[in-house]
């Protein structure tokens, strides 16, 4: 295994003796494992995430990427270990108390967005930590963070349409400004381009580069299949694979063909231009040559 201690679990290793978290980290994890049906997921992992961080989380199907999100977003418990996240102690803190502190757009919430809801509505609903509107009030000033929130994703023209009426980007888009609208402290974001097209997938990474330059956003997880979907100013990487990390810490030193390799069992040649990356299978040596 290549891993690549970051400053910040030496720091955690030190406070160690302490059970409380170290304020700078808004996910502290110490030998986190999540379980199910004797069945592991993830783990054990620990892993640090400082205020100004943009990781990203890459692995093949099933390594645990989800999980340790979940983790993250404070929507499971770890089975061993500890596991702080914004300050608090998961099975210690309420996990509603955390939600509007943390913004997540994962597929899960983006399948129980109901498809009659007004865009505008399933953005300031977040605000509540709700889906769908029932008999919440909204302020201007939440209905202007609403717009701030679309602006930010470019999709401020879409306020009044129905969600289910959106296309697959659109969609996408929308959800990271519901996840946004509560000036979260943590950002979650699982897949943001799964099923998009090329423009579509281009015009996502633009966004997100943005916001990963912005020093006023906020601590950033990205979870993605494809290096190709990084977008720049991501400054961490986690790889995972079968639940264990293969590799974590700063992204030039933890993206690399060999540990991309080690990950999906195969031979990986990454490559970057233009402040992106690119991914494929190596040509074998001397490989298949006409008759
Ligand atoms: N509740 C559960 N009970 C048993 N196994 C589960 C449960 N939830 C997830 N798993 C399994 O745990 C493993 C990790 O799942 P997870 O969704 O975290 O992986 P992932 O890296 O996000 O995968 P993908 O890239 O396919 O989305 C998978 O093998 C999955 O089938």
């Amino acid at each position: 295994m290549d891993t690549v201690t970051s400053p910040y679990a030496a720091a955690a290793a030190e406070s160690d003796a302490t059970p409380e978290s170290d304020p700078d980290l808004l996910i502290d994890f110490r030998d986190v494992s999540v379980v199910r049906d004797g069945k592991n997921l993830v783990g054990p992992v620990s892993w640090q995430v400082e205020l100004d961080e943009r990781w990203v989380i890459i692995g093949p199907n099933g390594a645990g990427k989800t999980t340790l999100m979940r983790l993250a977003a404070g929507e499971l418990y770890p089975t061993t270990g500890e596991a702080f996240v914004l300050n608090e102690k998961l099975g210690r803190v309420e996990l509603r108390e955390l939600t509007t502190r943390i913004g997540v757009a994962s597929p899960a919430l983006l399948e129980r967005v109901p498809d009659n809801e007004v865009v505008s509505d399933v953005v300031v609903s977040a605000g509540y930590a709700v889906l769908g509107r029932w008999k919440e009030r909204y302020d201007d000033v939440d209905r202007d963070q609403a717009v701030e929130s679309l602006e930010s994703m470019g999709a401020e023209h879409l306020a009044d349409r129905v969600f289910g009426t959106l296309s697959e980007g659109e969609r996408k888009r929308v959800i990271i400004a519901r996840a946004l609208m509560t000036d979260p402290e943590l950002l979650l974001l699982d897949e943001p381009a799964a099923g998009l097209d090329l423009g579509g997938r281009e015009e996502l990474v633009a966004r997100l580069e943005v916001l990963a330059k912005d020093p006023d956003a906020p601590a950033t997880v990205l979870i993605t299949h494809h290096v190709e979907e990084i977008p720049e100013g991501f400054t961490h990487a986690l790889i995972l694979s079968e639940g264990g990390v293969i590799a974590m810490g700063l992204l030039p030193e933890v993206l690399t063909s060999k540990n991309l390799s080690t990950a999906f069992r195969q031979q990986i040649t990454l490559s970057k231009s233009g402040g992106r990356f690119f991914a494929r299978r190596s040509r074998r040596a001397g490989g298949h040559r006409r008759a």
